[in-house]
């Protein structure tokens, strides 16, 4: 029992006072979560164990047992400490009182863990953005933004730094944190500079070999398929060993052996826990500590710790990806670790196969799906490259309009991370105007993708449907849109790039996009040459766009097609 709370004083109490005084302190701890925002394990034992713990013999004298004053003082404690939080959430005096959205979004992220473990978070958002319009408060200190105008300012070079969401997805990572979940600005600057010198245009241009290795193996192999193929597996196997290559020279050999490790699975079945802790990332730190959390990812990590060792010690053969990030040339200033190399390496193949093979795999869909447009394609890619051609050359790229209007429409539609990357002010800051809104301190925000991409005022006519077409030149669309689409020849065109945005935006976007847009374009390329695609027969096609999930990154279902040689 505290020593400040005597014998007499404590009879002095009336059950009545005791309650008042528990219920002080749990207003008390209200205060200070609202205003400190406490996180270390430490300060919450303190504030939800301990206090409620200390008030207990306040009630001791008015009960007939200790358990009972026990249960009682925690009961009351925790159901004023909630009442308080929800009612400040929806009351006025909340800063973000004047946005609307749902109230369960307003009391508390739960909501939005329990709401995105089913995969379709980016519906969800998109379902809301259409009834309360451009901003949604989709938590109690978050908003989800659907304008152009707020782009340039939450994400641009005076933007806010990447949201406390990254916390939670990353909770295990407690000492180095890979490159795109390093939230302080100024180290995140630090760690950028090697990898945008890895993706400058002569870095790329070094790329070329290895990225035709594996475009010609995986080509091949698919030619010796004589059953159906799940092609979307396939596309995985060949983005993953590129990165693999890229990133520490080799060492997975999926296009071969196929994944017998399970890898890809391994790295996908953390996938919806990841999400629900970007919603409560105060969690992500209890979690991080269970027995056998994370242990895939852990094992992967270690691999490539491993891998990175032996690659510095070997030196490289080539320019590739890890030649930039460990700083072979010795440009750097402040060189990056051994141990932020590894971090940085895991992010590659991750960031880097994991995306470009969903945007492959949902291009196909599309083709599939839309018979002008996979003869259009066909068309220019036989114009650019007949057969005897090698679709290895990347010089006809710039000029394949139509190629490059597939893999954006295909990307607007389906961006490999439908619904943005959240950005957050850091404790302390102040609050920030972004476009009409202004964020209070403490405000999280992101622009919502999904919502933006299919958002009429930026792209229509049909802006859920795919049209490569408007991604052409006003003549080009004029000639193929009255041959086949009659009745849109005479629609006014609203095509908004500013409003494109599946690579994020400013000084924290995807460092990769070149390389990405790189090798999609020449692996669609030869892909197109040397093959015939077509659904395997009884195939739903509606399954694909119902098994594509938002994890952040997307999970996708199969892709079974049959191929065809056509050379
Ligand atoms: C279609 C393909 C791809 C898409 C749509 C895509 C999209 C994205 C998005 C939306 C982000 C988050 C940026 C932010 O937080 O604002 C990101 C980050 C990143 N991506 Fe990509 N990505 C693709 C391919 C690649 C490739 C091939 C690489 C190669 C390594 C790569 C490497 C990265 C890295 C390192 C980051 C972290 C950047 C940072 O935080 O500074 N991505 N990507």
């Amino acid at each position: 029992m505290p020593t400040y709370l005597t014998e007499a004083s404590m009879h002095s109490f009336s059950l009545q006072d005791g309650f008042l005084a528990v219920m002080a302190g749990a207003l008390g701890c209200h205060l200070i979560f609202n205003r400190y925002e406490p996180r270390s394990p430490l300060s919450h034992m303190a504030l939800l164990v301990v206090a409620p713990g200390t008030l207990t013999p306040l009630l001791l004298p008015n009960s007939s047992s200790t358990t009972r004053a026990l249960l009682s003082t925690y009961l009351l404690y925790y159901s004023t400490l909630l009442t308080s939080l929800f009612l400040y959430r929806l009351s006025p005096f909340h800063p973000l009182a004047r946005y609307p959205g749902p109230l369960l979004c307003k009391v508390s992220k739960f909501w939005m863990a329990w709401v995105s473990s089913d995969g379709k978070q980016h519906q969800y958002y998109c379902k809301l953005h259409k009834k309360y319009g451009d901003v949604v408060r989709i938590g109690p200190n978050e908003l989800s933004l659907r304008t152009v105008d707020a782009i340039q300012p939450l994400m641009g070079t005076t933007g806010l730094p990447k949201g406390p969401h990254w916390d939670g997805r990353m909770a295990e990572q407690t000492s180095i944190r890979a490159l795109i979940s390093v939230r302080d600005p100024v180290e995140h600057m630090r760690r950028r500079k090697p990898w945008n010198r890895a993706f400058s245009s002569a870095a790329l241009k070094g790329y070329e070999e290895i990225l035709s290795k594996r475009a010609q193996q995986f080509v091949t192999a698919l030619e010796q398929q004589d059953l159906p193929v799940n092609l979307a597996q396939w596309i995985n196997h060949f983005t993953f060993d590129f990165m693999s290559d890229m990133a520490f020279g080799g060492g997975s050999e999926m296009l071969r052996d196929g994944d017998k490790d399970d890898t890809w699975h391994l790295l996908e079945s953390g996938l919806p826990t990841a999400l629900v802790l970007t919603h409560v990332p105060w969690l992500g730190r209890y979690y991080a500590k269970l027995p056998g959390v994370g242990q895939n990812l852990k094992k992967f990590r270690t691999y490539c710790q491993e891998r990175a060792s032996l690659r510095r010690a070997q030196g490289s053969q080539s320019k590739d990806l890890f030649h930039y990030l460990i700083d072979e040339a010795g440009v750097e200033r402040s060189p990056p670790t051994l141990a932020e190399v590894a971090a940085d390496g895991v992010l590659a193949i991750v960031a880097g196969s994991d995306t470009t093979a969903t945007t492959l795999s949902s291009l196909f869909w599309f083709l599939l799906n839309n018979p002008i447009t996979y003869r259009r394609l066909q068309a220019e890619v036989d114009k650019y490259y007949p057969p005897g051609e090698s679709a290895l050359d990347t010089t006809h790229h710039q000029q394949m309009s139509y190629l490059n209007a597939v893999i954006n429409e295909t990307l607007r539609l389906f961006p490999p991370v439908l619904s943005g990357s959240q950005r957050g002010g850091v404790n302390g800051s102040t609050g920030k105007v972004v476009g009409p809104y202004f964020l209070p301190a403490g405000t999280s925000a992101f622009v919502h993708f999904y919502s933006l991409h299919r958002d009429p005022r930026n792209f229509s006519p049909m802006p859920d449907n795919f049209l490569p077409e408007r991604w052409l030149s006003v003549e080009e669309r004029s000639t193929l849109m009255s041959s086949d689409f009659k009745c849109l020849d005479k629609v006014p065109f609203v095509h908004n790039t500013a409003a494109f945005l599946p690579f994020s935006f400013g000084p924290a976007n995807c460092v990769g996009k070149n390389l990405a847009y790189q090798e999609m374009r020449m692996v669609v390329c030869l892909m197109m040459q040397r093959l015939e695609f077509r659904f395997v027969d009884g195939f739903e096609p509606e399954t694909w766009e119902r098994d594509l999930k938002d994890y952040f990154v997307t999970m996708k279902g199969q892709l079974p097609v049959v191929l065809s040689p056509r050379l």
